[in-house]
Order: structure tokens, then sequence, then C-alpha cells
């Protein structure tokens, strides 16, 4: 089951730019920056009551945000939505005949599990789902 919009991912050419950018358009600066290598990124969190922003830049020319900035230019770049059972969704999802872009969920950033659906799949929108990692 989907519980919320846990982010948006926002594709940039520069962090330190689009921290200062961001920084002043939200009024906060962000509250942690993490880099995900399995991914090619960097990203930087803001956070407005339980809106969360995640700024994403490329760390090397394959990662998917250097592709997305290639074609599309700077802009959003998926929706993530919280789910509260990651494998039980990709389950759900597929016997609505989605085809996750990884089955097993991996280690994403901020303490999650994530999974993602292809675009051509959901109206052109990349969606990420998203489960915390709890401590055992
Ligand atoms: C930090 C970790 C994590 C978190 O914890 O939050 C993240 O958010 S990581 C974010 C970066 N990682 C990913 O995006 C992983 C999932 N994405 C992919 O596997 C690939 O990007 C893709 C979606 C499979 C596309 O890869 P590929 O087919 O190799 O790229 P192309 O450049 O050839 O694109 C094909 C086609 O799809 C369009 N496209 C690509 N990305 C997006 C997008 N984000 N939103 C909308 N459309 C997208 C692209 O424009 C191409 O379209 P056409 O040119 O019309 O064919
Ligand atoms: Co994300």
């Amino acid at each position: 089951m989907m519980t919320n919009v846990e982010h948006i991912g926002i594709a940039v050419k520069s962090l330190a730019v689009s921290n200062d950018l961001f920084t002043r358009l939200l009024g906060c600066n962000p509250y942690k920056s993490e880099a995900v290598a399995s991914e090619g990124v960097t990203t930087s969190f803001f956070k407005i009551n339980q809106t969360k922003i995640e700024l994403l830049e490329a760390t090397n020319p394959d990662s998917p945000i250097a592709k997305f900035l290639e074609k599309k230019g700077e802009g959003i770049h998926h929706i993530a939505f919280e789910v509260a059972d990651i494998y039980a969704e990709i389950e759900r999802l597929k016997g609505e005949g989605f085809t996750p872009l990884n089955e097993t969920p991996k280690r994403g950033a901020d303490n999650k599990l994530v999974c993602f659906l292809h675009p051509k799949e959901t109206n052109g929108v990349l969606v990420e789902l998203c489960q915390e990692i709890k401590p055992s």
C-alpha cells in the first residue's frame, strides 16, 4: 500500500548552485547530503513540514541523472511514494501489469529501500517506491 509522497527528486547540474538556490527559495538549509555510488549520484535533502525535496547531481557520465540532464535538462526527475511493505507492493504492482526496473529492492538514500518503475509505463513519470529501513 502506498501511504504518501515521500519525496520529489529534482535533477540538477550542480548541487552547490542548487543548494544555494533551494535554501533561498524554501527558507531552510538542506538537512543532509548523501552520495549513493550505486546510482551515480550525490543528493541533498530539504524538508518543509512533511514534504521532502531530493536534489540529485550526477557523479559519473553513466548515471541516470547525467543521461536525464543530457536529454531533458534540469527539472523534476521522479516522484517517490512511501510504501509500508516494498516487497508486497512490488508483487501487487506486478499483478497490475507493471514491470519494476529492479525486482529486488536496493539501498537508496536517507535509509530507504527503493524500487523504480519505468516512466514509459507511468505516463512519462519515473516512479520510485521507498520503504524506511527499520533497525532490526
Ligand atoms: C539517491 C537514491 C535514490 C533515492 O533514494 O531516492 C534515487 O532517487 S536514485 C535516482 C537515480 N536513479 C534512477 O533513476 C534509477 C532508475 N532509472 C533508470 O533505471 C533509468 O534512468 C531508466 C528510467 C530505465 C532510463 O534509462 P535508459 O533507458 O538507459 O535511459 P534513456 O536516457 O535511454 O531513456 C529512455 C527514455 O526514457 C526517458 N526517461 C529517462 N529518464 C526519465 C525520467 N526520469 N523521467 C521521464 N522520462 C525519462 C528518456 O527521455 C527516454 O525517452 P525517449 O527519448 O522518448 O525514448
Ligand atoms: Co529518489
